[in-house]
């Protein structure tokens, strides 16, 4: 990829624009069928407890997982300069990324060993604009109905510091085999 090194600046900026960066590192996910004797809320402890890595996605998106409760999880989400938009406000799709996460980890924790989800469709509002320095989000998932073969979910991303809802969405997963 091309470094944005050497952009000229706008009109009107004096300062140069210097180029940021940003190192991540995370562990490749475990092969499928060394989880499979765990239950949803099991394989998320075991994550919470740093057994089993956590999803590549989390590393890269400094999405972490903070509680886990049947039938609800707490993730926290960044609100830094990296995930904006051209417009300075926090993307849409990084704050639907926070909700797929806890949406989906939600119903997990209801599903027993050998099954999993998959989301099948996903409803995201986004309420409020975040910005670099709203600072850390909260995304607190809720499942709402688990059957044989869907499962739905609600959850709300609300600012750590200030208490205010930006975002929030509902899922239709698929309960799928798993391992
Ligand atoms: C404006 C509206 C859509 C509707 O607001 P309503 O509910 O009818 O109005 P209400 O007056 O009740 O205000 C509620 C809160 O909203 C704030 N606020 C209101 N107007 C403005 C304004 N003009 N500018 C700034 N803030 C404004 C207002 O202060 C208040 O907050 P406060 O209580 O003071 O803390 C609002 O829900 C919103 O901004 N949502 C977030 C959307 C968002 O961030 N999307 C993601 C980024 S887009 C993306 O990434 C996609 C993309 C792809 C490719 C390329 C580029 C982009």
């Amino acid at each position: 990829m091309t470094e944005p090194a050497g952009m000229t600046e706008p009109e009107g900026m004096t300062e140069p624009m210097m180029p940021l960066t940003r190192t991540h590192t995370w562990l490749p996910p475990l092969p499928p069928e060394s989880l499979a004797g765990f239950s949803g809320e099991q394989l998320l402890r075991e994550i919470l407890e740093g057994r089993v890595p956590p999803p590549p996605i989390a590393s890269t998106l400094g999405i972490e997982l903070l509680e886990v409760r049947p039938g609800e999880v707490e993730f926290e989400g960044e609100s830094g300069g990296h995930l904006l938009n051209g417009y300075g406000m926090l993307f849409g799709g990084y704050l639907a990324s926070l909700l797929d996460c806890a949406l989906g980890s939600a119903v997990l924790t209801l599903l027993p060993a050998g099954t999993g989800q998959t989301t099948v469709q996903m409803n995201v509002n986004i309420v409020r604009p975040a910005h670099a320095g709203t600072g850390p989000l909260r995304c607190v998932g809720r499942a709402l109905h688990v059957g044989r073969s869907i499962a739905t979910s609600e959850a709300t991303v609300t600012g750590a510091g200030d208490g205010k809802l930006y975002a929030h969405g509902t899922t239709t997963c698929a309960v799928v085999g798993r391992g």
